[in-house]
């Protein structure tokens, strides 16, 4: 019998203008062996919609074809169910993806799905939300509301949103955190919870994240004097945060973050703004649930 593999490509995903030609895909999938797919996304959450039907279609293998985002709304439908999840990277970040060790160099990456190494990852959800690289409430939430203003999806409107936000951020919610039997009462400037060791563009805050530990990488940053965010967001693009004695790492399972406000907080999923629908966070790690294709 024939493989079932659909691949659902996001055209505006990264540099955009992606396409996936059939005769690319004919000489990795060839017709005898297997029945391809090809869909292309329309709008937001589309990707969700198009997997969902290809499940229901048989498909064996989904692959998204985008970045983060792409692979968020794919991969949701995939936890938890023998379906395979291949990346072909498209995307700006492609965090995800560059911790597989998935190339982005598309023959590369269609020879990996075609090999079909399997191995299982562990995801994350907020507040029942899946979530597969990482997700945040603070800083990282409000350059991302920042972002998704922007026509482009490249790094250099990353940088821009990231200067605006520290020139406009004056985060004053005080929340209590809850994980690993603590509770303690914080301002943040930043919390961020990583399934993944990389955040995009080879940058990280978590360099020691795994995705198959069973955990999530937790780190802290409390509210810094002007000059503390300078020496931090230096050490960041160095990824040695870590000599601030002002942050904190800690792996956990769960964490609870809680307005004292009840205020709603703004975060980010996989580099999507997200608006929890309650003043209370709950992040979990659900361990080696999805069937990856890597190198
Ligand atoms: N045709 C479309 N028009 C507008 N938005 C779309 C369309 N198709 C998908 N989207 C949305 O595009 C968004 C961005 O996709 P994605 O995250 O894959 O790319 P990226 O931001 O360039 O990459 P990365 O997250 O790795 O930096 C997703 O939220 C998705 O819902």
């Amino acid at each position: 019998m024939r493989t079932n593999i659909h691949f659902i490509v996001n055209p505006i995903a990264g540099k955009g203008k992606n396409e996936l030609s059939e005769a690319l895909l004919e000489a990795y999938f060839p017709k005898t062996e297997y029945s391809v797919s090809i869909k292309k996304t329309e709008f937001v959450l589309h990707a969700t919609a198009l997997t969902k039907k290809s499940i229901e279609e048989g498909a064996e293998i989904i692959v998204a074809c985008g970045g983060d985002g792409t692979i968020n709304e794919v991969a949701s439908c995939l936890v938890n169910t023998s379906v395979i999840f291949g990346i072909l990277p498209m995307g700006s970040g492609n965090g995800l993806a560059s911790n597989l060790k998935i190339s982005k160099n598309i023959k590369r990456a269609l020879a990996i799905i075609k090999n079909q190494n399997i191995i299982a990852i562990d995801t994350g959800t907020i507040n029942g939300e899946p979530f597969f690289s990482n997700t945040g409430v603070g800083f990282d939430a409000h350059v991302i509301s920042d972002f998704e203003e922007n026509t482009t999806r490249q790094l250099f409107s990353y940088l821009q949103s990231t200067l605006r936000t520290l020139k406009k951020y004056h985060y004053k919610n005080t929340v209590e955190l809850k994980y690993n039997e603590t509770t303690e009462l914080i301002s943040p400037f930043l919390l961020f919870v990583s399934n993944s060791n990389e955040m995009g563009y080879k940058m990280s805050l978590t360099p020691r994240a795994s995705l198959q530990d069973g955990l999530l990488d937790l780190v802290i940053v409390p509210e810094l004097s002007n000059f503390k965010l300078f020496i931090f967001t230096l050490l960041f693009l160095f990824k040695k945060h870590h000599w601030l004695e002002e942050v904190r790492f800690k792996q956990i399972t769960s964490l609870e973050i809680k307005s004292v406000d009840n205020i709603i907080l703004k975060t980010q999923k996989d580099g999507e703004f997200f608006v929890p629908k309650e003043p209370k966070i709950e992040i979990t790690i659900h361990p080696k649930n999805l069937n990856v294709c890597v190198l």
